[in-house]
């Protein structure tokens, strides 16, 4: 279990060790919770493969990435707004809560999109 995980702390963390840690149980938190993050990290995984296998340049490596990095933290946005919109309306139905998550999943929505183009620009045609 990793440290800080079942903590109660609502103060400010006292120095830079504690609140790094307090990140890493972020990380981690989103890893556990969001099935939609692991698909990322296995399309993240399959990309760096691919790259490694396709000896991919530098300018390449950099737009996977990127790509990679944009999908990551758009989810991570994407769970912090859920789970804001979840602790303010809890199970209640409300016109700004729809809007609030829709549009949440639509920046992840538009990160993956271009996740799979620039990975079709980069190996498609690696491929033929
Ligand atoms: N409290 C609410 N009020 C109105 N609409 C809601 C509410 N909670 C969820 N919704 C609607 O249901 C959809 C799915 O909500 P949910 O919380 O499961 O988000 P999700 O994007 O499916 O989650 P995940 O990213 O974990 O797959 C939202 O996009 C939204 O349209």
């Amino acid at each position: 279990m990793i440290m800080g995980l079942n903590d109660k702390q609502t103060t400010k963390n006292r120095h830079f060790v504690q609140a790094m840690k307090h990140a890493v149980v972020g990380i981690w938190t989103v890893i556990r919770d969001e099935r939609n993050m692991r698909y990322h990290l296995l399309a993240a995984i399959v990309a760096v493969g691919a790259g490694w296998y396709f000896k991919i340049s530098e300018l390449e490596w950099l737009m996977i990435a990127l790509a990679i990095f944009f999908v990551v933290v758009s989810e991570f946005a994407n769970t912090i707004a859920e789970s804001l919109t979840d602790l303010i309306v809890r199970n209640h139905y409300d016109p700004l809560a729809k809007k609030i998550k829709d549009v949440a999943a639509g920046s992840v929505l538009l990160a993956a999109t271009f996740a799979v183009v620039v990975a079709i620009i980069i190996f498609v045609p690696k491929l033929f």
